[in-house]
């Protein structure tokens, strides 16, 4: 299979670097990204001839620039997957007759992202989730949920990096050395995620908690200054907009 990827920026670029290792792909965006682009040793060409190369065509630009782009390519049968916020399906179905909406997250550089894809039933499913599963786990949701999910997962590398990196300013804070205490963090973090692959987050605190210990007085504490809670509230409030918005 053949891929065209339009748009090279923060989200393209690591699509770009992912997929290249597994089909030949041409790329068309507008300086300066396209240098970044023949940077990765990838041949930047105009819309029109990525278009006719491609089997499928990646849509990964601004959502202010997906109407000019996609006004392009009006008429195109073959599978065009976007991964723009808050462009509806009904919106690229207007003009292209085998789109997709997708909400990925910068970690398909590393093949290791949920990769929201609406809506099933489309015209050529296999080869969109091919594609996708190589970014990471493609998960079929109606539109409306990856809506109400993009604060999670689109947003959900910046949100994790602002938990983690407190707990290194916490580390910081009682006297512990900067580098260690990003390993320390680091490792315990990754460890706790491949746990609750296993346990239930419930039975993880329980397992931790000692009765009457440091463990509990810390949780309870957190709970009582509503730390969790704002942040349920935050994210939760974002995705409920988000999905009634269209
Ligand atoms: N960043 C993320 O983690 C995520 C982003 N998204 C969505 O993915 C899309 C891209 O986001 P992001 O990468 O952050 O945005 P960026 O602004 O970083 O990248 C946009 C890219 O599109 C290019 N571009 C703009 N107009 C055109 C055009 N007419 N033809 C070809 N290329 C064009 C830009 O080129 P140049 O800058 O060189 O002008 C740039 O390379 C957005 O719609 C966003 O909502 C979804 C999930 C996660
Ligand atoms: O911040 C944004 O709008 C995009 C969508 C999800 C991640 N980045």
């Amino acid at each position: 299979m053949k891929i065209c990827l339009v748009g090279f920026g923060r989200l393209g670029s690591a699509i770009g670097k992912r997929l290249k290792r597994f089909y030949e792909m041409k790329v068309s965006t507008l300086p300066p990204t396209d240098e970044l682009a023949r940077k990765e040793g990838l041949e930047v060409v105009d819309l029109k001839t990525c278009i006719n190369f491609g089997d499928v065509v990646i849509v990964s630009v601004e959502p202010s620039a997906m109407d000019s782009v996609l006004s392009q390519m009006e008429g195109l049968e073959k599978p065009l997957i976007s991964t723009a916020a808050l462009y509806g399906l009904k919106e690229i179905r207007r003009k292209v007759k085998c789109g997709y909406r997708t909400m990925p997250s910068v970690t398909v550089e590393i093949g290791k992202s949920p990769v929201l894809v609406s809506e099933r039933g489309g015209c050529n499913d296999e080869a969109v989730e091919e594609i996708l599963s190589k970014l990471g786990k493609p998960i079929w949701v109606k539109e409306e949920v990856l809506d109400a999910a993009l604060p999670v997962v689109g947003s959900g590398p910046a949100i994790h990096s602002l938990y983690y990196n407190s707990l290194v300013e916490a580390l910081v804070y009682a006297g512990v050395d900067r580098k260690l205490a990003e390993e320390m963090v680091k490792e315990s973090v990754i460890g706790t995620m491949e746990f609750l692959k296993k346990y239930d987050p419930l039975e993880v605190r329980a397992r931790v908690e000692t009765p009457g210990g440091i463990t509990v007085k810390m949780t309870v504490e957190l709970e009582k200054e509503g730390v969790f809670g704002s942040l349920s509230k935050i994210v939760g409030e974002t995705g409920r907009e988000l999905r009634t918005r269209r």
